[in-house]
């Protein structure tokens, strides 16, 4: 088991023997698709474009049902969605006639858990930085901020195990990194599991402790690799993260067959 710095609050995931057919497509998008991550685990799922990988993400949160296969979390089939198991998604949708506060709560509320919000909403936006925001109007808000506060909605409800579906991506380099490195860190501090889908080496070389990476048609777990950087190398860009990232990026286009130079 990874160390984690806080009590581990994060779940065991299994995800066993998952299949997936599309009514509308060919063939099989995922097949048999098998992995586990630990308790206080942070696991990336890199893949190309179209490889499945949200696809997978969406079973893994109950969002959708696998054709084949379980996805199984602290000994619990997963049936549906849990505050237990919370996704968080590329663009935050927030509701912006409503404050910082209000949107924050809002897993809260879906979870009919809003006597918690009066303690718990200022904890978690102190924890995502925006302790001074509470108040003020969601589309008031950089694109960062917001992903910020989609970041307090999910954290809210104390969730055992956080989906991130490359929820950077639509950041600048800039912005995206920090919150790479914020989102590990808030994530080892609680001790929480995650697994984010990227199909950014760099993302995953910056965040996760292991990495599996996903091939396409039918998409399938072709490589698991651990990444045992300090944060100060993941952070740093220094000559260990360089080294890491080669590695993976090798990895990733030997198995995604293009050439390592376009991808990113
Ligand atoms: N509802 C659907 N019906 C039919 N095919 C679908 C459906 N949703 C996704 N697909 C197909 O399944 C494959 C995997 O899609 P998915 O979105 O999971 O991939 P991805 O790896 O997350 O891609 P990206 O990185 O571009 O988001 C694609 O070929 C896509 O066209």
């Amino acid at each position: 088991m990874p160390h984690v710095a806080g009590r581990p609050s994060g779940a065991h995931v299994a995800v066993r023997g998952l299949s997936h057919v599309y009514r509308r497509s060919d063939g099989p998008v995922l097949s048999d698709i098998g992995f586990t991550a630990e308790p206080g685990e942070i696991v990336a799922l890199l893949g190309r474009s179209g490889c499945g990988k949200s696809t997978l993400l969406h079973m893994v949160s109950g969002l959708s049902m696998p054709t084949a296969g379980e996805v199984v979390i602290n000994g619990n089939a997963v049936r549906g969605p849990s505050p237990r198991w919370v996704m968080m998604f590329q663009a935050p949708s927030l509701y912006p006639w409503m404050t910082v506060a209000q949107n924050a709560a809002l897993g809260l509320r879906f979870a009919r858990r809003m006597h918690e919000a009066r303690a718990r909403i200022p904890e978690v936006l102190d924890l995502v930085d925006l302790g001074g925001f509470a108040d003020r109007n969601a589309q008031e808000l950089s694109g960062g901020q917001q992903q910020r506060v989609a970041l307090a909605r999910s954290l809210a409800p104390k969730p055992e195990v956080l989906l991130l579906d490359e929820p950077f991506s639509a950041l600048d380099a800039f912005t995206r990194r920090n919150l790479q490195q914020d989102v590990r860190k808030i994530a080892r501090g609680l001790g929480l599991t995650l697994l984010i889908v990227t199909h950014d080496v760099g993302e995953a070389v910056r965040m996760a402790d292991r990495v599996l990476v996903l091939d396409a048609h039918p998409g399938r777990v072709a490589s698991d690799t651990r990444i045992t950087l300090t944060d100060a190398d993941r952070n740093g860009g220094n000559d260990a993260f360089q080294r890491e990232h080669t590695r993976l990026m090798q990895t990733y286009s030997d198995i995604a067959q293009v050439p390592g130079g376009n991808l990113t």
